[in-house]
This record gives C-alpha cells, structure tokens and sequence, in this order.
C-alpha cells in the first residue's frame, strides 16, 4: 500500500509465519510476508519501518541452510530475528550456532536480565513458547543478552545501537503471555511506527489503485454472497460504478433459502446483479460422481463454462474481480505443500476467458476483510457469514448428489443454523453446518424399525480456516439439534456430532 508503514517478513519457512503477520497487523501497522531470497535492492525501494526474520527448519550450520546477504544488517533497517531468524544473526554477524542437547518445544519461563526496549511492561518471569534443537552458544560482538531460561541462556539479544534484536522463543504464539506487547515494543519503541494502519485507510488507497488499474474498461465479479467476494465486488464497485457487473451463481448446491437472501442483500447493496440459474447443468454434471475430487473438478468446470457465458453476453469485459485473501496468497506460493483437496477457485478462469484477475482483497486476513465489510455499511448477515465452499452441498453429501439428498440436507443444515443462532453463538464460530453421510442405521421411531440415514453435525472454531478446533457445544444445544433433525427430517433416524480438529481431520467432509 502507498505511502503507508510497512514492516516485512522475511520467511525461513516456519511453521508460525503467518501469525507474526497477525500480530504485526493487530498492532495496526501494514506487514507482509516475503521470501527469504528477496533481492535487497527490493527490500530498500520499499522502505520499510522494520525487518522481521521468520522461524524455519533448518539449522543455520547446515551447508544448504537459507540465508541473507550480510548487508541486510547495514541498512539501518531495524531487525527481530526470531529463533531460526535469530540463530541466522547470530551466525552471520560473528557468533556462535550450535545443536542443544535436546530439542526444547513448549512452555519456559523466561528470566529477563538485561533492560530492553523490547521488555517495556513485561514482567519476569514471563512464559513463552519455545520450538528449537539449536543454540546461540556465543553472541556476536556488540550484542548482549538480555533473557535466559533454565535451558538457554542466550534466550534474547540485541545490539541497541545497530537496532538488532533476537529472540529465541516465538513471540507470535499465543502461549506466549507477553507476546503481542513484545512485538508491539518492537514496532513502537525500536522502529518507531504509528500504528495507522485501519480499514478506512485502506478503503480511500484501494479504490484509487483499482481506479488506475481498470481505466475505463469493464470488470465482472463472480459473486456468491459470501463476505469476501461481497466485500471485493463493492470495493470495486465504489471505484468503477457501473462499468462493474456481478454474477451470481445458483449451481442448485446451494443452502435453504440462500438463492433469494444473497439475491435480496446484493440488490439492497445497490450492486447491478445477473442471476443465472444453472441448477439443471450443475446437476447433471453431478449426477452418480461419488469421488470427492471429481465432484470439486466438475463443479468448478462448469462454473466457468457459465461465467464465461455470461462475460460473452455482457460484451466486452476486461477483468475478472475475485475475493482472493491473503492466506489463499501464501498457501499458494508454497509450492512444496502437498494438495490435500482442489479448492474450487476461480484461479482456472483467467486463461481460458482471458480476463485479467482484479484481487482487491489479496493482503487481507478474513477478520480484516469483516471489518472492511462493516466500514463499507455491509448489512451483519453479510459481514458475518460463515464461509461457505464453492462446490456447496456437492461435498457435504457423501457419495453421489442427488435432488432427494440435497432437500433432505438443505432442511437439516437450516436447523443447525436456526439453533446455533438461536443460542447466540454464530460470532464465535467459524462455521457450522450439516453433512450427509452414506450410512444407514436401524432405529425405532414410534414402535415401528426405520432404517435411514446419519446425519452429521460439524461446528468449528478457527481464525483463518488453516486449522481448526472442534467447538465445545453445549449438550443442551446438541440434544436440541439432534431431536429437531429426527423429528422433522424425514429419512434421517440419527446425528452424529464430528469431534476431530483439523489437522489430523479437516472442516469438510470431502
Ligand atoms: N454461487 C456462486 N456464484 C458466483 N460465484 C461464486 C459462487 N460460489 C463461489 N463463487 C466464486 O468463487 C470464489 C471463492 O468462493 P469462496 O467461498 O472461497 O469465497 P466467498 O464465497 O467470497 O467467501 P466465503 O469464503 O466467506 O464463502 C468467490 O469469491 C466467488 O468469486
Ligand atoms: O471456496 C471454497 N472452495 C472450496 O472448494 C472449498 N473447500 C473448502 N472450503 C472452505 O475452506 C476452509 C477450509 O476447508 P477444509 O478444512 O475442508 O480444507 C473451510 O472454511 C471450507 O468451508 C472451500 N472454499
Ligand atoms: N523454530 C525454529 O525457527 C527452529 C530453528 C532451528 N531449526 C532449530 O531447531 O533451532
Ligand atoms: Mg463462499
């Protein structure tokens, strides 16, 4: 963003980079997560306020272990090094990297012994999450120590007067205590940030940026009425008025009541809509794919045969506006990640429609993206919709999607969400919702032998989607649930309730 404060992470691959980004935007200042192989010269022209070096796997000593050209410390740019980061300072300024003993990962308490701009309102001992095998044994030359535990006793140091900093135990955790004020003292009181980084902020620059991007040329948004793509079509919208086009998809996978509430919210936004209702295709596509991955590739085909019927229709449209966040950005640049499931994205649109992609959003966390919603005057159902997948109901029917199946899913998902409502806990939650398994029970309803489906709820609690924990529902609440399910979903005798976090499971079925 132009003109604003900018701290750059420099990562090393650690597992917890993710959320230094975190914990640097919650401070209210603009970060983003970079390779550790940036160019310098690239790193200079974006004159950042700060530098933070990431954690990472490997070990310093290593032939092969990534590193950072010496310079980076001459800049005058202050710098966190954060384990890996630290143990890279270290290495490269003249001190010393060597294996512990044993692998420390967990809960220490850390002793602070020296003064530090970094300790302002922390207390000693303070607990702090430790992940490392390997040591700072000797610190380089101006560096002191400034924290120990009983197992490390370089566990922080710094040299003040080149404004470098390095921390054993990951601050960004949030087992931690006093992690957030120590990453905050690093913002404020070593690089002297202002903390102005706000939504509304963001609102006046990114209108203006896609204002020079588009020109007087045509844009379409493929809109679901989910709060990200919502919230990218207006942001564009407030920059191109109507020069943008929304589409929005009804693949017959949608949840109860969902076409006519996405339709009636966008239209009370103002926003022109087309409403194209594919249901018929998308289900013969559908019909008899039980393999979860083909059901996501069909559906995501078909999608963008449709769009592309509707771009044609529209006559000559140069982009295509997408709600892509931040987090889909840097899952995809890991390139050694593994697939675990194809994500129906629009990613495939672009070459085949030759559009160009409009990403407003793609430096966003999702809680930044509600918060955007809400300055934009978004309406709370929109702002708070849980998320929901692409390929809809296709995925949380196991086995081949049928209309009998999604009408009895659609009535059962609707009850999960009434009562979860109801017991005020929609803001909490990340998600949500009902699946239909393949599986059928013998029950006894009223004296007589059923034999129907399962069904299972799933409700979870996450920040990001990235992992997830099973929520603590209240048994009243469940009960509530499972009787209503029973009772009034014909061809269901059974609920289950899904008690696995993501990993080992992950939030959807398929
Ligand atoms: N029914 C639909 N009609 C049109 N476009 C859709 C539809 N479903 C999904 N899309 C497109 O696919 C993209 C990815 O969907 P995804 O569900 O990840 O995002 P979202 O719906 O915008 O937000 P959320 O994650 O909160 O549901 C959307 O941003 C939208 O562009
Ligand atoms: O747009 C989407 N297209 C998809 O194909 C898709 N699959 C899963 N999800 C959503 O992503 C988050 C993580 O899902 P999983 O833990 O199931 O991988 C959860 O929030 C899921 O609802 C999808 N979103
Ligand atoms: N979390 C880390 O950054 C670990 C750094 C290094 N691989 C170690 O084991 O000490
Ligand atoms: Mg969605």
């Amino acid at each position: 963003m132009p003109g604003q404060e900018l701290v750059l992470i420099l990562d090393f691959g650690g597992q917890y980079t993710q959320l230094i980004a975190r914990r640097v935007r919650e401070c209210h200042v603009y970060c983003e997560i970079i390779p550790y192989h940036t160019s310098l010269g690239e790193i200079k022209e974006r004159r950042p306020q700060g530098l933070i070096l990431s954690g990472g796997p490997a070990s310093v000593y290593e032939e092969t272990a990534p590193s950072v050209p010496l310079e980076l410390f001459e800049m005058g740019i202050p710098v966190l090094g954060i384990c890996y980061g630290m143990q890279l300072m270290a290495h490269l300024l003249g001190g010393e990297v060597k294996p512990g003993i044993y692998r420390e990962y967990g809960r220490t308490e850390l002793y602070l012994t020296s003064p530090s701009p970094l300790w302002e309102g922390v207390d000693s001992p303070t607990p702090v999450w430790m992940s490392h095998g390997d040591l700072v044994t000797r610190v380089p030359q101006g560096f002191e120590v400034t924290a120990s535990t009983k197992d490390v006793s370089v566990a922080a140091m710094e040299d003040p007067y080149r404004r470098l900093y390095g921390v054993q135990f990951h601050p960004e955790v949030a087992h931690t205590a006093a992690g957030k004020q120590i990453i905050r003292n690093f913002l404020f009181k070593v690089c002297n940030c202002q903390g102005t980084w706000t939504m509304s902020s963001f609102i006046a620059s990114a209108i203006e940026e896609i204002r020079s991007q588009v020109g007087e040329e045509r844009a379409l948004a493929a809109l679901s009425g989910g709060v990200d793509s919502t919230v990218a079509a207006v942001l564009v919208h407030r920059a191109i008025g109507n020069r943008l086009t929304c589409v929005f998809v009804n693949h017959g996978l949608l949840r109860k009541g969902e076409a006519e509430s996405v339709r009636a919210a966008v239209q009370a936004l103002g926003v022109p809509l087309v409403y194209v209702d594919a249901s018929a295709r998308f289900l013969a596509q559908l019909e008899g794919v039980v393999d979860p991955e083909e059901k996501r590739r069909r559906v995501g085909h078909e999608f963008i045969r449709v769009f592309e019927e509707e771009a044609r229709k529209l006559g000559k449209v140069r982009f295509l506006v997408q709600g892509t966040l931040y987090p889909d950005v840097i899952e995809s640049g890991t390139a050694l990640s593994h697939r675990i499931k194809s994500h129906h994205n629009v990613g495939g649109l672009p070459e085949e429609m030759e559009l160009e992609l409009l990403e407003p959003l793609r430096y966003l966390f999702k809680d930044e993206v509600r918060e955007l919603g809400k300055e934009l005057g978004l309406p709370e159902e929109i702002v708070w919709r849980q998320p929901f997948p692409g390929p809809g109901l296709a995925v949380r029917i196991l086995g081949a999607v049928t209309p009998e199946k999604l009408s009895l899913l659609r009535e059962a998902d609707a009850i999960v969400t009434e009562e979860i409502k109801k017991a005020g806990l929609e803001k909490e939650l990340w998600q949500y919702f009902a699946i239909l398994t393949d599986t059928r029970t013998v029950g006894v309803m009223g004296d007589r032998r059923t034999y129907a489906y399962t069904v299972a709820v799933r409700a979870v609690e996450s920040q990001d989607g990235m992992t997830a924990d099973w929520a603590r529902l209240p048994y009243d609440l469940l009960e509530k649930i499972a009787s209503r399910i029973v009772r009034e979903v014909p061809g269901v005798n059974r609920v289950v309730y899904d008690i696995t976090s993501k990993p080992p499971a992950t939030i959807e079925w398929e």
